[in-house]
Order: structure tokens, then sequence, then C-alpha cells
């Protein structure tokens, strides 16, 4: 009930006109503002009436859809409740009808106003005199109960005539009977159900009204007790009353017991019963939004926690009022007399109040008559303030009390009129967080404290430890600038250890490689004599021939001495003792020669040994670089222990030569005595080559050990153009010894010209395209090889067909040692660019290549020696551009051939092989073949795996300048 004091926007009247007529009543609207409100337009309440167990309904405060701020609207909502008759009403016959007829299927109820005419009212609830307790509780009170736990203030008042059943409804106990408890007891049965007995607070205050003077009913010497009104507010208290806290429903019922003992009654004529006050139970609920999950909370409480910056205790505080007024009779019709008939006063002045102020409200008046009566004062909230508020008015059956039933229907109808702004009121608890907080800084004090003293315990000892930790710091930092500098140095020295042994394994492959190209030649060389020896016998039998034609010749000397110094027998005796000494001596050296032989062939033996165990050692220098120096020291050794031992047989040889030529000379001398016939021996001596007898490198004296004491003699007797003449013999014999003796001299470049000039090539290439001796081929195609190694040979070779005749023996043969000497002739040609298309036009690229069909490892060696020549010289035509065009050598199937024989063990051939190859690449017209032949893989390999750096720098530089070869390596 707002006063003119309090808010105006809080007074609200339901302006649908008056509801005294059932066609005015149809007009009138209830207000429901939340779908989750029950079918009365409240939110739901769980009721546990018979339950220990205390509960809150998860969604209990969720009721109001509207924030803190927004007040909803509710009308007053009014119900009529009809008492039964009593044995007074019986034994007056009183019926119903004669006053009210009920309609409660229509919530109508009409009031008989004589016997033709009746008025119709609407309410929110008729009750018939059988309505049950629970039902009036469920319809009239429930709602308001949810709303009040739910956080809103609420009042539950009862308003009628005295005796209609406004106590019996309100203040029932049912002690014995639970089902005859009224609205006070179910209320509290319900919000005790619907709260936290921990979290939530449940107090009441129980007071009465009784001549304008509030009286504690809980503590009955509290009287008179003040109305406290907040000004900001208007919200009503009563600082002086008492407040209990309710723990149960036990303690409750004894509480209004209690105040129901302590209750005013007098009796009246009308009611001995009658309560002479108004009766005002005050429930206070405080419930918390701490300790509860969020799906406790309703939205917006949760928001407001967040809002709040969480943590914030909200509570809500709500009032419930049970009101059950004294009844309301006329005084004159209750015959109240002296002091009764002041209460009467009294009562009458405060529902007189009471209804003023209704009728201001319905009416919408601006003036609320509250401050009249302490009960409007209190009830201030009620009617026209926030409160959601149920009224029920409570009437008897008998026509007697018309007058005071109608006037009890026209106040509910007036009530109906009111509209109350629901309002939730929410604060914060403050003083449980305040609480909190002093908890939390005792908490963090007491922990600061306790920290600080370990922090100052363990100051000390970290002291210590950070002292112990900068020590060992310092000890370990200069331990590794110790261990940094010893580790530099180590690594500066294994750099240059690393270089210096680059270098060395450098040198060591160039030596190797020297040396293998030594031993390649000494091999040859090797095979040479030991064809050589097995050809010893021959040349003994020709020497003897010589020697017996020498003898022979003395022979007829001497008969001729004999013939014209027939007398001279000193002479003849002189000449005898020469001839015998001549024979002893020929037999000597005969021996001396035997012996000679005999004893070259044991050191041939041995040399043959060295040179396996030579082979041996740098094959095992191949693989094991380590151990090069070591065996090439030895292999150096024993082949300068060799070359001195042949330098040494060398001397002796020629020591004999010339005691042979000196008995030679004592014999002519002795012959003659004036010499003459040794103009012939000068002549022969004088045809001697120049060359022959010379200082020879070591091979070559090597291959002549066996040989040259007897081709020497031959060439004393016919001379080189004879020999070359020899060549051309029909006799097959004469034919090898010479192509043998040109071949050894052809091995000596200082005698290669003068070959040449006498024709020695001519015929030499003749032998190879005339004859069909296998020995003949393989030594003169060697002699070839050899004169092929010049420059001016070679262009002479060429024309005169040479590159076809070796062809044609290439293809005829399948002696490994021919084919070696025939690829090596064409290997030194194929040095010669100028000589390159007339190479490949006679067929001898193809020959090459074809040799390799041999599989012979010399024959494949001197293959990629010709094609590392070949290629060679292209790469360089090419770079200065006297060259263009795509090789020559892949018509031939050279490329398919280089990459099959990449693998090959032979280190000499593989670098002559991947020379080739890289030079190839460096012809850009080349690429193509490179890369459809997927050669780019094997350059690449080159790049990165070849022995020598030089072929590998070769290599890469070839791939990085090459586009076609840098896309095929990005694929
Ligand atoms: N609905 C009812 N059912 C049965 N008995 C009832 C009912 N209503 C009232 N009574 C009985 O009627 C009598 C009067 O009721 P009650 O005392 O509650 O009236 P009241 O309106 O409170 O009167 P007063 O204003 O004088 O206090 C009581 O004996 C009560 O038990």
């Amino acid at each position: 009930m707002a006063s003119n004091s309090g808010p105006k926007s809080l007074n609200r009247s339901q302006n649908n006109g008056s509801s005294n007529t059932s066609n005015n009543s149809d007009k009138q609207v209830i207000h429901t503002t939340s779908s989750s409100k029950s079918s009365s337009g409240h939110p739901p309440v769980r009721s546990k009436p018979n339950s220990a167990k205390r509960s809150v309904t998860p969604n209990s405060r969720a009721a109001n859809p509207n924030n803190n701020d927004d007040s909803e609207p509710a009308r007053v909502r009014v119900a009529v409740r009809v008492r039964p008759r009593d044995a007074e009403d019986l034994n007056s016959e009183a019926d119903y009808a004669d006053c009210v007829e009920l309609q409660p299927e229509l919530k109508r109820l009409k009031l008989r106003k004589n016997n033709w005419n009746a008025d119709s009212y609407k309410f929110d609830e008729v009750f018939t005199d059988s309505a049950s307790q629970r039902r009036v509780y469920e319809v009239v009170a429930k709602p308001v109960v949810e709303s009040v736990i739910n956080g809103y203030n609420g009042t539950i008042m009862a308003y009628g005539q005295t005796g209609t059943g406004k106590t019996y409804t309100m203040g029932r106990l049912g002690k014995h009977d639970p089902s005859e408890r009224g609205i006070m007891v179910r209320s509290l049965e319900d919000i005790l159900a619907n709260t936290s007995p921990t979290l939530d607070t449940v107090e009441i205050s129980y007071l009465q009204l009784y001549l304008e003077s509030i009286q504690d009913l809980l503590a009955p010497e509290k009287n008179n007790i003040p109305i406290a009104e907040d000004p900001k507010t208007g919200e009503v208290s009563l600082p002086g009353a008492a407040v209990v806290k309710i723990r149960d429903l036990d303690q409750f019922l004894q509480l209004v017991q209690i105040g129901e003992s302590n209750r005013h009654a007098a009796n009246t004529k009308m009611n001995t019963e009658s309560s002479r006050s108004h009766a005002i139970l005050m429930v206070y609920i405080q419930r918390s939004s701490l300790g509860k999950a969020d799906n406790e909370v309703s939205p917006q409480d949760r928001d407001s926690k967040r809002s709040m910056g969480n943590n914030m205790n909200t509570l809500h505080k709500s009032k419930l009022l049970i009101v059950d007024l004294a009844g309301s009779e006329r005084i004159a019709k209750s015959g109240a007399e002296g002091h009764m008939l002041e209460e009467t006063k009294f009562i009458n002045l405060s529902l007189t109040s009471l209804g003023k102020c209704i009728n201001a409200l319905a009416e919408n008046s601006s003036h609320i008559p509250t401050r009249d009566s302490k009960l409007t004062r209190m009830l201030r909230d009620s009617f026209g303030g926030s409160a959601r508020t149920s009224l029920i008015i409570t009437i008897g059956p008998s026509a007697r009390h018309h007058a005071e039933t109608s006037s009890t229907i026209m106040f509910g109808q007036r009530a109906m009129k009111v509209v109350n702004m629901l309002k939730l009121k929410e604060e914060f608890d403050y003083e449980s967080l305040c609480r909190k907080l002093e908890n939390q800084v005792d908490y963090l004090i007491a922990e600061n404290e306790r920290q600080q003293k370990i922090r100052e315990d363990d100051k000390e000892e970290m002291e210590k430890k950070l002292i112990e930790y900068r020590n060992s710091f310092a000890e370990v930092e200069s331990s590794l600038d110790a261990r940094s500098q010893l580790f530099e140095n180590e690594n500066n020295r294994l750099v240059s250890e690393n270089q210096r042994l680059l270098d060395e394994l450098k040198l060591q492959k160039d030596r190797n490689d020297v040396l293998h190209d030594q031993v390649a030649r000494l091999e040859m060389s090797l095979k040479q004599s030991k064809q050589n020896q097995l050809e010893g016998s021959s040349y003994q039998k020709m020497l003897a021939d010589t020697t017996q034609m020498y003898e022979k010749k003395i022979a007829e000397l001497m008969e001729q001495i004999e013939d014209e110094h027939s007398q001279i027998e000193r002479a003849e005796d002189q000449l005898a003792k020469v001839k015998q000494m001549l024979s002893d001596h020929q037999k000597s050296t005969e021996r001396q020669e035997k012996q000679e032989i005999d004893d070259l062939k044991d050191k041939l033996q041995k040399m043959c040994q060295v040179y396996d165990k030579t082979v041996n050692d740098f094959q095992s220098l191949k693989t094991e670089n380590v151990e090069l120096l070591s065996e090439k020291a030895t292999s150096s050794e024993e082949l300068q222990k060799l070359t001195q031992k042949l330098s040494a047989e060398e001397k002796q040889r020629k020591h004999m030569e010339d005691e042979f030529y000196k008995l030679k000379k004592m014999v002519a001398e002795n012959v003659n005595g004036n010499g003459d016939k040794s103009s012939t021996m000068k002549e022969i001596n004088g045809k001697v080559h120049p060359g022959f007898g010379n200082s020879l490198s070591f091979s070559r004296s090597f291959q002549q050990r066996e040989a040259i004491p007897r081709v020497s003699k031959i060439f004393e007797e016919v001379g080189l153009e004879k020999t070359i003449a020899m060549l051309k013999s029909q006799d097959l014999e004469v034919q090898i010894h010479a192509v043998k003796a040109v071949a050894n001299l052809a091995a000596e470049d200082s005698n290669q010209e003068k070959i040449v000039e006498e024709g020695g090539l001519d015929a030499l290439l003749m032998l190879l395209g005339s004859s069909e001796n296998t020995t003949i081929h393989r030594v003169a195609s060697g002699a070839i090889a050899n004169l092929a190694m010049s420059e001016k040979n070679q262009g002479l070779i060429m024309s005169k067909g040479g590159a076809h005749l070796l062809a044609s023996i290439a293809s005829k043969t399948d002696d490994p040692q021919t084919l070696r000497m025939v690829a090596g002739a064409i290997a030194n040609l194929c040095g010669n660019q100028k000589l390159h298309a007339s190479l490949k036009e006679d067929g001898a690229i193809k020959a090459l290549l074809g040799m390799g069909g041999s599989g012979n490892s010399d024959v494949i060696a001197q293959i990629a020696r010709g094609m590392a020549n070949f290629a060679k010289c292209e790469s360089r035509g090419t770079v200065q551009g006297y060259r263009k065009g795509r090789s020559l050598l892949f018509e031939d199937g050279a490329l398919p051939w280089l990459i099959d024989n990449c693998a090959t063990n032979s280190s000499s051939t593989r670098r002559h092989i991947e020379l080739a190859l890289c030079h190839l690449a460096q012809n850009d017209e080349n690429a193509p073949d490179f890369v459809s032949s997927g050669s780019v893989k094997e350059l690449m390999r080159i790049s990165s795996e070849s022995t020598r750096e030089d072929i590998r720098n070769l290599a890469k530089k070839t791939l990085k300048l090459n586009p076609m070869f840098q896309s095929e390596m990005e694929c």
C-alpha cells in the first residue's frame, strides 16, 4: 500500500472499470510475466510437506525474467471462501441460497439482493464450504510463497466478518491432523523445504496489532513496537520485534502456538473465540547465492556475480506477511460496549483505513491514506507496493449477515483492482564478503610471514650455495677455456695434418699413376722379353750359323794364305796357334754366352717374381692407400736394384763384345798382317746402327737382353736398310726376325725417324696388310704403335692407310696381345685431332671400341686411353672454336661403351674413361646424348666420387655450366 510519500511509480490500479457486475468482471486481466510460472501465474514451488529433507528448487530463483532494476506488475489476487454452516446457522435454518450463490467453476459469486435480484462477482477463485485447506493454500498462498522464496516480498491476508473462518484459513496449526493446517504452517513448510539450512536464513516475528498498538506475540513484554520506514525505499520494518530463526517446522509450530496463546481474544456476542486483534506473522528469508553451483543459481544471479567481479556474495532478502485480520463487524450489530466497543472501533478504524487505501489505489487516486492507521502503514508494501499479494475474503452463509457479506465482497472486488509492482530485492553480502576477505588477509599475512621466515632461513643457505656455485662456475669456466684452447689447437693441428695428408695422398696418387704406367711398360717389356726368350734358340742357331760362316771365311782366308804363303811355316804355326786360340776362345765364348743366357734367364725369372710382387703390391696400394708409401718404396727399391743389375749386365755384355771385336781384330791382323781384310770388318762395323748399343731406357735394355747380341750381329752384317728389306722376305722366319728387330728399334724415339726414312713404316704396313702371321701382326702393330707416338708419323700412318689396316687386324684376331698393340696404335692416333675424321672413316674408332669385346683389361685400358685422347682433342677444338658439332665418337657407340666400362677396377682405365666423359660433356652439342642416355648421372657421380680432384672439378664445372644438365639434375 503505497503512500503519497512513497514512489509514485509503484501506485498502480487496473484501469479496467468496476468489477461489481459480471460484465465488468469479465474484462479483468491477470498479468503474467514469466513462462516458468505455474498455472496460477506464479513460479512453481516444490512442496514437500512430509519430507524432513530440505531442498532448494534449482530454478526457483529464475522466476523473474527481468533484471533487478525492472519491476513486474502483479495484480492483487482475491479469492472468496465460504465457511460451512455452523450450529447457529443450522438452527436458524440459514441457507446459502438466501445470501450467496457460488459458481466456483465460473469463479463467480452471486450476492442475492432480494428474492428476484442478485449481483454477480468475479473473483480469482471461489471456494465453497467444502474446499480443503490444502487447495486453498495451493491456490491462494502458494504462488505468493514461491515468489517470496524467489526474493520478492509477499502478503497473504484474510479479510472477513468475524467468525467466517479467517483464523481457520490462516492460522490453523493442524497439530493432530496435518490436512487441517492453515496457510501459515503450509507456507513455512514450503519455505523450509526450499531453502538451505546452512546457506539461507528463515526468521519470523509474530505480532498483533491491538488497539493501534503493535505487540510482540513471541515476546509479550514488547508492546507498542514502533514502525520504522526507510525514507529511500519506503521499506517498513519493526526493529523492536523479536526475530526468531526457524530451524524446522516443529520449532515454528511451537512458536506459533506460543504466539496464539499470547493473542488477545475477547468474547464477543457474535463469537466467543473472536480475534480482536490483527495477527501478523512476518517471515524473513535471506538467501545467499554463494556456495551454489551455477545450475542452482539463476542466470540473472550468475550475470550479477560476474558483473561484480565474481565471488561477491549476492543476498536475496524477502519478506512474507501473513495477516489474519480481526473481524469486520458492525458495532451496532455486535452490541459491543465499553472496552470491547473500543476494540471494535479500533478494528473498524484500521479496516476502514485499509479499505480507503484500497479504494484509492483502485481508483488510481493520487492520495493513498496509508498513514491513517498502523495496519495500513504495515501493509504499505502489500497494496500498491512491490509485494505479491493474495487476499482471501471469508464470508458466512447466513442471510442475516448479508450486509457484512456484501461489504466483504465489495472490499475484495476493490482489492482486485490494485496492481503491485513486484521488485526483486537483491543486495550484496558485504558482511560475509568482508569476513571472507578478512580471513583471506589473515591467511595471506600468516602465509607471508611463513614464507618470509622460510626465505630468511634459506637465504643464508642460498648465499653459501651461491658462493659455491660461483667458485664452481669459475673453475668450470677456466677449465672450459683451457679445454677450448686445447680443442682449438688440436683442431688446427688436425686441419693442417688433414691438409698435409690430402697433399700427400694426391702426390702418392700421382706417383702411383706414374708407377703404374712404368709397371705397364715393364709388363709389356717383360712379355716381349719372354717372347724373345722363347725365340732365343733361333737366334742361337743364327749366331752359330754366323759364327760358322765367319769360320768358313777365316778358313778360306787361311787357305788363301797357305796358297800364297805356303812356305812360311812359322806363320802357319802361328796361324795354327791363333786358330787354336780362336777356336778355344770361341768355345770359351760360347760357354760364357751360354752361361750368360742361363744367368739372364735366372735373373729374368727373379725379375718376373719381383714384378709379380710389385704388381701385387700396387694392387694392395690401390685398396690400402695407407700402405702406398712403403709398398711403393719397396717396388721402387726392387726396380732400382734390377736396373742396377741390368746395367751391370749391360756393361758385362759390352765388355764381352769388346773382347770379341778385339779377338776378331787380332785374327784379322794375324791373318793378313797388314790389316787389309780389316776393311771388311770395318765396313760391317760401320753399318751398325748408331743407336744400337747405346744406353737404352730400362725397358728397352730389358727387352734386348737376349736379342741384342744376336740382332746386333745381324745389323752388323746387314744394316738397317737390309733389315727393313728383310721385312719383305718371302721367308716367314726372316720376316719375323726382321720385324722384331725393327720393332725393337722403333721402341726408341731416336730410331724412329731413321726407320721411317728407310721405309720401315711402309714395310710394316705392308706386313700388316699381307701377312697372316699372328706374331707379325702383333709385333708390327707394336712397332706402328711406337711410331704412332710421333705426330709426324701419325699423319704418315694415316695417309698410308694405317688406320684401316689396324682396324682390319683387329677384326681378324682375338689374340689379346695383338689387340692390345692395335688398340694402342689407334689410341695414339686418336691424340691427333686432324686425323679424327679419317680414323672414323677408316673404321678405326669402331674397331677400337669393338676390341673391348675381348674383355682383356689391357685392351680396355688402351681403348679408354684412345677415347680420352679423342675426347680431349675434340673438347680442345670445340673450346678453341675450330671444331663444331656432335662428337664423332658417338656415332660409333662410344658413349654407352664409356658408361658401361666406367666401373672398371683399373684406376688408370677408370681415370681415362672419366676424363673422356668429362671432355665429351663439355661440348654442348653432346649434351642431348648425355641426357637421353641417362649419362648425366654418371657425370654427377664423377663430380663427387672420382678419385682425382681435377676430374671431379672438371665434372662439376661441366654440370654447372650446361643448362640441360642443370635441369636434368633438378629432375
Ligand atoms: N471452512 C471451515 N470449515 C470448518 N470449520 C470452519 C471453517 N471456517 C470456520 N470454521 C469454524 O468456524 C468458527 C469460526 O472460525 P474463525 O475463528 O476462524 O473465524 P474468524 O473469522 O477468525 O473470527 P474472528 O474474526 O472473530 O476471529 C471456528 O470454530 C472454525 O473452526
